[in-house]
């Protein structure tokens, strides 16, 4: 399989401005707009029911553009057919053609657009040694595994050098083992082609990985557009804290000072620029947020009221559960009529009173419960 390492960008730019899609009566996305690099590989993240196959659909011709543009290296497409656009798009039924044979779908495309039997034998050829099925090239579809029928189809994508790959939830009928074979793959196979790529997943390990920037979508808007780093450790907003598995919500008040009035009653001053506060926030009530794995704890000391103050967030409580996750231990720790998570390496004891802390660089303040929050369930399925 290929070597990783970027290569002169060859996909092409492109602009969605303003764009509004829907089905019926109903918009889905309305007022969309996003400008992706040629040779950016892109990830649309979000809840399911967001809208991200929509923009993906409407990307490949499939769904109609009700108002706005969307623009390849600056031409506008909104109104060309599917087969005018030229894009390429993967989906995670694979969807080949099963009766023929890995070549003959490979071909498939090439065949379409009338290339001559020698070009298309050496296409073919090129394409099977890209993703590594060389000496498969005769075996029926039927006969594969579930990672060697992707491969075809990544295969026939690519065969026709489209200008953009789009792929929707390729890799989610895999195993755990090749999934992640198959992520890496693709990814070196992009960056070696310089593909301007669209992925739609659920996972956001998946889009970490595998993506230059993730859009995270938020009933049909975006709640962010960033690096993985950006979209996971500085979320512009609540929902997408959330939606990227910082566990924690603590109810503070914020005072006119800027100190934080925690739920135990204590005060708390940070130095003004050690919390991600990406929102302007007065006073009032607002929201920390911060992840579980970022928060640690002591069993409580003696020693601890002889200890100097630390600007960080250190909260008592009592451990009420706790759960083995394969490399860290989750607690639920009570702190008052709240409920925090804190992973550990070691174990506590359910009723240890302990102490978690939480340094101050991981928190997040966001203006209270925002409309756009992610429910417990959502956060659960959307876990990678
Ligand atoms: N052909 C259609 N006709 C009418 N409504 C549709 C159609 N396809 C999708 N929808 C609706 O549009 C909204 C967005 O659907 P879409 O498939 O784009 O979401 P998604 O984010 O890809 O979801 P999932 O992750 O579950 O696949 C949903 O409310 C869905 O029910």
């Amino acid at each position: 399989m290929p070597q990783e390492g970027k290569s002169p960008a060859l996909g092409s730019g492109i602009a969605l401005k303003d764009l509004h899609l829907g089905y019926e009566r109903a918009d889905v996305i309305s007022g969309l707009s996003l400008d992706v690099a040629a040779g950016e590989f892109i990830a649309l993240l979000g809840a399911s029911g967001c809208g991200k196959t929509t923009l993906l659909r409407a990307l490949a011709g499939f769904v109609p553009v009700r108002r706005g543009e969307i623009l390849l290296d600056g031409r506008d497409l909104s109104q060309t057919p599917p087969e005018g656009r030229g894009m390429a798009m993967m989906f995670q039924s694979y969807a080949l053609w099963p009766h023929m044979s890995v070549a003959e779908n490979i071909a498939y495309g090439l065949k379409l657009r009338g290339w001559s039997k020698e070009r298309i034998r050496d296409r073919v050829a090129e394409m099977a040694a890209l993703v590594g099925l060389e000496g498969l090239t005769a075996r029926r579809i039927a006969a594969l595994s579930g990672g060697q029928k992707q491969r075809v189809a990544l295969a026939r994508a690519l065969a026709v050098s489209p200008p953009v790959l789009l792929l929707d939830e390729p890799l989610s009928n895999l195993d755990a083992g090749i999934r992640a074979t198959m992520r890496h793959e693709i990814r070196a196979l992009q960056q070696r082609l310089g593909l301007t790529t669209i992925l739609v997943t659920h996972d956001r390990e998946e889009a970490m990985s595998m993506a230059d920037r993730v859009v995270i979508l938020n009933k049909g808007e975006i709640a962010q557009a960033g690096t993985p780093e950006q979209v996971y450790h500085r979320p512009d907003n609540a929902y997408v804290a959330r939606f990227m598995g910082a566990e924690n919500t603590l109810p503070v008040g914020v005072t006119v000072e800027g100190d934080l009035r925690l739920p135990d009653g204590k005060t708390l001053r940070l130095a003004p620029d050690a919390m991600h506060i990406p929102q302007a926030i007065r006073s009032g009530s607002a929201d920390l947020i911060f992840r579980a794995d970022a928060a640690s704890f002591d069993p409580v000391s003696r020693s601890m009221q002889d200890r100097a103050p630390e600007p960080d967030l250190r909260l008592r409580g009592q451990v009420r559960q706790q759960a083995y996750l394969g490399s860290v231990y989750r607690h639920e720790i009570e702190i008052g009529a709240h409920r925090i998570l804190v992973d550990a390496p070691r174990k506590m004891p359910i009723g240890a009173v302990v102490e978690a802390c939480i340094p101050a660089t991981a928190l997040c303040l966001f203006p209270a419960r925002s409309q756009t929050t992610v429910t417990g369930q959502e956060a659960a399925a959307h876990a990678a």
